[in-house]
């Protein structure tokens, strides 16, 4: 259940709707949201008027049939017609405007955890530490469906306030028993549906909202990675995974289905007596002349109007399960996106600087678990490149990662450029959807390089003929598919070269190229007066850089000048 708390019907599910609700009323939007909101009770009321005066000439025309009365008939009829030539627009309305609202008040809280799924690196955070499952499907969907549901059920019990408060008097004015009689019988149904089926509805459907999102999270896998599954012929094994997991799908929801199945054979029970039960309790005034029919009709409206308004949580009640259920995902999420930055006294320190400096740094992996590197400091001016080996899993990338900002458990001091004045190459570059320029670009929307200037820097990483084979600057393709790992390489280094960082981390960024191709690479660098901070496995690279730290496995290190040093055995 990753730490959240198994959910029920409670006031705690309440404030968390809350907590989640309020912002939008509180936000810029507000006065819009408000107005929208006060149109919408508008034609809620406009609703239930026209509800009472249907329910009025419903039991008017039966008691004209009844009487014979063709004129008090046709009269009715003609008011019948008025009232729905007036009802039809507001009952239209109603629903242009609930649904309007819903979709603006998903846009402000879509671009709300936006904000904070991107705001202080979120999405890296809980991808790599919390493992918080399925942001995504929380973000797509999760927020849709609160939005929606929140109007939905809100309007559906205060339609039910206006309605009981319409037809009370109605009623009132009819049989009093069946008032008294309405009351106690929604009193009675609503606590045995919340206290039967509450905690074990919403409870399934939690956990089903979860299981559908593991689903569509494997099968995003397998087409993410189909060509290594492919090479292993994997798809006995991926196939048996993802069936392993709809099995659990499949046995989550047919606990669904027994509840809602005893859920039904209450609701049933319950809605099948409404019809009846009203005609029994007034049937003997009816009988003996006290009452017209019509009015015995009517009454049997405003019984099934009320009790459908006191019975509004027994009746939706599957549907609220499954809100309470979101509710509680979207707000685990929220509080995992604002979870607290860690002691002061167990992170890395940050400066920005003209050269990069690290002071006393003693790093560990996110969790504290592993220390990486004890009491390293050194410093890299511009020109005197840095290249760090060592055995795998002795902490390079982490290094790269702790001067990068990302990773932050230790203590020390990184003093380093701002800003675009150092950047990053990772092992696997990172190419978004879009055309040839944009890969060169990243992260940058637009930029004045004409197409020239960027042909240049292609042919500059020995890509020249790449615009021209794949239909030139502007053509859109899925790269990442479509070049090899030292095309990705070298596109990814030609965007670097082009951005013009001062200071270059690169981590094993040019593992997959020839030896040539690296050596035109890194000898790009050095014309552009670009310091390198290279992780590498290539004693080739030593040229390119004046001093090495030898990361040598449980903290310890060394620092050496890069003029006669020996390759370590590794
Ligand atoms: N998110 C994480 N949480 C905990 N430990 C991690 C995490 N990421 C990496 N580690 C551990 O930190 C150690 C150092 O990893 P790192 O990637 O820095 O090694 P490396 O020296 O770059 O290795 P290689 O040469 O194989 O790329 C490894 O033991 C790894 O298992």
């Amino acid at each position: 259940m990753n730490g959240i708390e198994q959910p029920g019907f409670n006031t705690r599910l309440w404030r968390r709707f809350l907590a989640m609700a309020a912002p939008y009323w509180r936000s810029d939007e507000r006065w819009r949201a408000r107005g929208m909101l006060a149109l919408l009770i508008v034609l809620l009321l406009g609703q239930t008027g026209f509800n009472v005066l249907f329910n009025h000439e419903t039991g008017e025309f039966t008691s004209a049939l009844a009487a014979r009365d063709a004129e008090r008939f046709w009269a009715s009829i003609w008011r019948c017609l008025a009232l729905l030539s007036a009802a039809v627009p507001i009952y239209g309305l109603y629903y242009f405007v609930r649904d309007t609202l819903g979709l603006r008040w998903r846009r402000w809280l879509t671009e709300d955890f936006l904000q904070r799924y991107f705001g202080r690196r979120a999405y890296y955070r809980l991808n790599t530490i919390t493992g918080i499952d399925n942001p995504d499907q929380r973000i797509a969907e999760d927020i849709n469906a609160f939005t929606q549901q929140s109007l939905y059920f809100s309007m559906i019990l205060l339609g039910a306030v206006l309605q009981l408060s319409a037809f009370a008097g109605v009623l009132w004015s009819i049989s009093r028993t069946l008032v008294y009689f309405l009351l106690g019988y929604a009193v009675f149904s609503t606590l045995f549906t919340a206290g039967v089926f509450g905690r074990q509805l919403i409870g399934l459907n939690f956990r089903q909202l979860q299981r559908e999102a593991d689903f569509r999270f494997n099968l995003v896998r397998v087409r993410e990675h189909a060509e290594p599954i492919a090479f292993h012929r994997g798809e006995a094994r991926e196939m048996s995974t993802l069936q392993r997991v709809f099995a659990a799908i499949y046995a989550n929801y047919q606990q669904v289905l027994r509840w809602q199945f005893k859920l039904n054979l209450f609701q049933y029970a319950h809605s099948f007596l409404t019809t009846v039960l009203p005609s029994v309790i007034v049937a003997q005034q009816v009988l003996e002349g006290e009452l017209e029919v019509g009015r015995a009709i009517q009454a049997a409206g405003a019984f099934a109007a009320i009790l459908s308004a006191l019975t509004v949580v027994v009746e939706h009640f599957e549907s609220l399960s499954r809100f309470s259920a979101g509710i509680d995902r979207l707000h685990g999420f929220a509080k995992a996106l604002a979870a607290p930055d860690a002691d002061d006294a167990q992170q890395i320190r940050r400066q920005d600087g003209f050269t990069l400096e690290l002071q006393q740094l003693n790093l560990y992996t996110p969790g504290h678990e592993h220390l990486l590197l004890r009491d390293l400091s050194l410093g890299v001016a511009p020109g005197a490149g840095l290249l760090i080996v060592g055995a795998s899993g002795a902490g390079k990338s982490s290094l790269l990662r702790a001067i990068a900002g990302l990773w932050t458990s230790g203590s020390g001091l990184v003093r380093r450029p701002a800003g675009h004045d150092m950047l990053f190459l990772p092992q696997h570059p990172y190419l978004p959807l879009g055309d040839l320029r944009s890969q060169l670009l990243y992260p940058q929307l637009s930029q004045d390089t004409s197409d020239a200037e960027l042909q240049q820097w292609l042919e500059r990483v020995n890509l020249g003929d790449l615009a021209q084979r794949f239909g030139g600057l502007d053509a859109v393709q899925d790269w990442a598919k479509l070049l090899s790992v030292g095309e990705q390489q070298r596109l990814a280094f030609a965007r670097a070269l082009l951005a013009k960082p001062r200071y270059l981390l690169l981590d094993e960024a040019t593992s997959a190229l020839d030896a040539d191709n690296e050596a035109r690479l890194y000898a790009q660098l050095q014309g552009l007066s670009i310091t390198a901070i290279s992780v590498s496995h290539h004693a080739a690279l030593l040229q390119y850089h004046q001093q090495v730290l030898e990361l040598q496995g449980q903290g310890a290190w060394q620092l050496r000048p890069a003029a006669g040093y020996r390759w370590p055995s590794l």
